[in-house]
């Protein structure tokens, strides 16, 4: 079987993969499952894209191996985009999912229905030695509730219906969310590109 590392702390992010890389025969392999502990990485970027290839270069150069790296937030249509790039510490830097989407219901309060669309983005950053690092991008679009709904997947997920469901992310077993996920939708392109070569 093969291993691929993923450059990422976020356990939420690596079930998803888990069960998106399983279907592909490829066992997956995070930061936190490495031996020695890898010192957090800073993302500086203003872009997704940056983001990603910040942390998918640093650990490639570091491993002088193969790396993917997912960056990937919420963009809110009536909050101009935000969180955005800065999703994972929307409500400070300790990381907290749910004062995170506290702050994104509390800033729509009084936002009617049709103005509540919203997209999951990823960008997935592929860095290899000596290459130049490849990128692949998935949205799912959607709409933010009133309330948290479900207890599956992480983040944002109780608070997102994907278009035309009238059950959160979070309501959804994972096979369901991984079938139509930005995760997903960014993976699929990452494949069909491996297929080209
Ligand atoms: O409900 C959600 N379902 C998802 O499927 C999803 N994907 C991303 N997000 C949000 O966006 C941040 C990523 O930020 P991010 O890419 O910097 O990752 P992170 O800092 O959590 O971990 P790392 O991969 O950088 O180690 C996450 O923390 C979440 O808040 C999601 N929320
Ligand atoms: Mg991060």
């Amino acid at each position: 079987m093969k291993e691929i590392i993923i450059a990422t702390k976020n356990r939420g992010k690596m079930k998803d993969f888990e069960g998106l890389f399983a279907t592909l025969n490829i066992k997956v392999t995070s930061l936190l499952d490495l031996p020695e502990e890898i010192e957090d990485i800073e993302e500086t970027g203003t872009t997704f894209e940056e983001n990603a290839a910040i942390k998918a270069e640093a650990i490639c150069e570091k491993f002088g191996i193969p790396v993917i790296a997912d960056d990937s937030g919420l963009e809110v249509d009536a909050l101009n985009g935000e969180p955005g790039v800065y999703s994972a510490r929307y409500a400070g830097e300790q990381k907290d999912d749910q004062a995170n989407l506290q702050k994104v219901l509390s800033r729509l309060e009084g936002v009617p229905d049709s103005k509540r669309t919203a997209r999951f983005v990823c960008v997935l950053a592929v860095a290899n030695p000596g290459e130049l690092t490849i990128f692949k991008r998935g949205e799912c679009e959607g709409k933010i509730g009133h309330k948290p709904a479900g207890d599956n997947g992480f983040g944002y997920d109780p608070i997102f219906y994907p278009i035309e469901s009238d059950r959160t992310m979070a309501e959804m077993a994972p096979a369901e969310k991984n079938k139509i996920s930005h995760r997903r939708k960014a993976l699929d392109q990452l494949v069909n590109w491996v297929r080209e070569q």
